[in-house]
């Protein structure tokens, strides 16, 4: 791990940054471990800079960060936004208007507000629906990180879901299931948005969205908090349940507290002993973390594939053997069928569906492979293990061929996020986006200085 440690507690006695209740992180300080407050949702300093030490929390001066919670919660009038959203609807499509920089939905007889604005003219009532196909999404890794869903990924998902009757879907940071749902009335599905990217306030009106914070379990306002409540009481529970892909450079353990409060929720004023089913989107390297955290949780087989991520795609732009994006759940693996269609295949020893080159092992017990390729059986380690790996006589352990013995297990884990499992470039806590643009850059810049270099020697 990275050294740093959260330490899951109640948050109602944290102190606040604009994102809602702060986490209580600790770490190693010259061999003592210091805790700390820090913001749930934001990594980097520069987007929340929020920080106090635990032991310094008395002199702590709380008058200006309240102040700019209060402007940060007001900044946003939904129901203002709703009633402009409707008048926006009741145009014809040439006269509506959205601006990027301002990210307001407008009429075109406001345009001089707007000069030289990033705008979109003429919006179809689709676009209104589905304003993440026409958002800019907001990569920061360590804010947001909106990779979206394929359109054929949103369609497996939610076939899928219908296929397991489920009518009230509530979407947490899954903006593309939410508008595939609620933008197809012959579904017979309906759905609700918990997100933190207040830009949905402009398409989405209070009974269908609320603006959220998964890492805290914070409602930015407490309308929609009521609203949320009732949206998990007043639908047949067992119709209900919840899909949720949160940044993948998020912690783990604040997002398990948070479905835990929820599912605990759902529990109590359902009052019902059955959980509220999940199906939680992570890679699946993350796989150890998360059943750790959710013990009653298994990782499915289907291959999650992005719109914008180049990692996490199949075909020609992402990796060989598919995206590693996987869904968790807690439902038996074996009620999920997988599409037959796209290579999924029922394997009736381990009673579950699994990807076309998941192989059974009958020395394992189990169709072994987790990433896309199919595993091969190691009788010394008595594993399966990836089929690139071989067994080291040195380390007593199967590893990629090129390991260091020294260095290892080291070696093995990533050089970004020391995690297990995966090397640097497939981590997801990395914004691969802005590293291969940074190298882009870099090798022009490498280019241009080899050309001055040149011409430098002919003179
Ligand atoms: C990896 S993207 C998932 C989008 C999804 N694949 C789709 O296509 O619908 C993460 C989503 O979670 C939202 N998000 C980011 N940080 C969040 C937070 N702290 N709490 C709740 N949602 C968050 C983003 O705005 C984005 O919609
Ligand atoms: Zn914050
Ligand atoms: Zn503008
Ligand atoms: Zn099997
Ligand atoms: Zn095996
Ligand atoms: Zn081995
Ligand atoms: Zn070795």
């Amino acid at each position: 791990m990275s050294g740093l440690d959260v330490i899951i507690e109640d948050l109602s006695t944290h102190p606040q940054c604009i994102h809602g209740p702060t986490l209580l992180f600790s770490r190693d300080v010259n061999g003592e471990k210091r805790s700390f407050y820090a913001c749930s949702a934001c990594r980097d300093r520069k987007q929340c800079s929020f920080f106090i030490w635990k032991d310094e929390i008395e002199r702590y001066e709380n008058k200006k960060i309240k102040k700019q919670i209060l402007d940060h919660q007001r900044s946003v009038d939904h129901r203002k936004l709703f009633l402009k959203l409707n008048k926006v609807k009741a145009v014809p499509e040439n006269q509506r208007i959205y601006c990027h920089t301002c990210s307001v939905l407008d009429l075109n007889d406001v345009l001089e507000n707007h000069k030289d604005h990033k705008l979109i003219n003429g919006l179809s009532d689709y676009q209104l629906e589905h304003p993440s196909e026409f958002f800019p999404p907001l990569e920061d890794a360590k804010k947001e990180a909106q990779y979206l869903f394929s359109k054929p990924c949103v369609k497996t998902i939610v076939e899928l879901l219908k296929t397991m009757c489920y009518k009230h879907i509530i979407c947490v940071g899954t903006p593309r299931i939410f508008e595939y749902i609620n933008g197809d009335s012959t579904l017979g599905m309906n759905a609700f948005l918990l997100d933190f990217d207040s830009r949905y306030h402009s398409f989405f009106g209070p009974l269908e969205f609320g603006w959220y914070n998964i890492f805290n379990n914070h409602f930015f306002k407490k309308e929609s908090e009521d609203v949320f409540n009732s949206y998990l009481q007043s639908k047949s529970a067992s119709d209900t349940i919840l899909i949720t892909d949160p940044p993948f450079g998020g912690r783990i353990e604040p997002i398990a507290d948070t479905l835990k409060k929820i599912n605990n929720k759902f529990k109590r004023i359902n009052r019902t002993e059955n959980d509220l089913p999940i199906f939680w989107i992570f890679p699946y390297f993350m796989e150890s973390h998360i059943l750790n955290g959710m013990d009653n949780f298994s990782m499915l087989d289907y291959k999650v594939d992005y719109e914008n991520h180049p990692l996490f795609q199949k075909g020609k732009k992402g990796r060989k053997f598919g995206s590693p994006v996987r869904i968790f759940t807690n439902l038996t693996n074996s009620s999920i069928i997988l599409p037959a269609d796209e290579g999924y295949k029922y394997c009736n020893i381990c009673d579950r569906w699994v990807s076309e080159e998941n192989k059974h092992c009958n020395k394992c017990k189990s169709c072994t492979s987790k990433d896309g390729r199919t595993y091969l059986h190691c009788n010394l380690c008595k594993k399966c293990v990836k089929p690139s790996w071989q067994h080291c006589e040195k380390c007593k352990r199967c590893a990629q061929k090129d390991h260091s013995c020294e260095e290892f297990p080291f070696k093995k884990s990533c050089f970004h996020c020391k995690e297990a499992g995966h090397k640097k470039r497939d981590c997801p806590k990395v914004n691969h986006q802005e590293l291969s643009k940074k190298r882009k850059i870099g090798l022009k810049t490498k280019t241009k200085a080899k050309k001055s270099k040149r011409d430098k020697s002919v003179f």
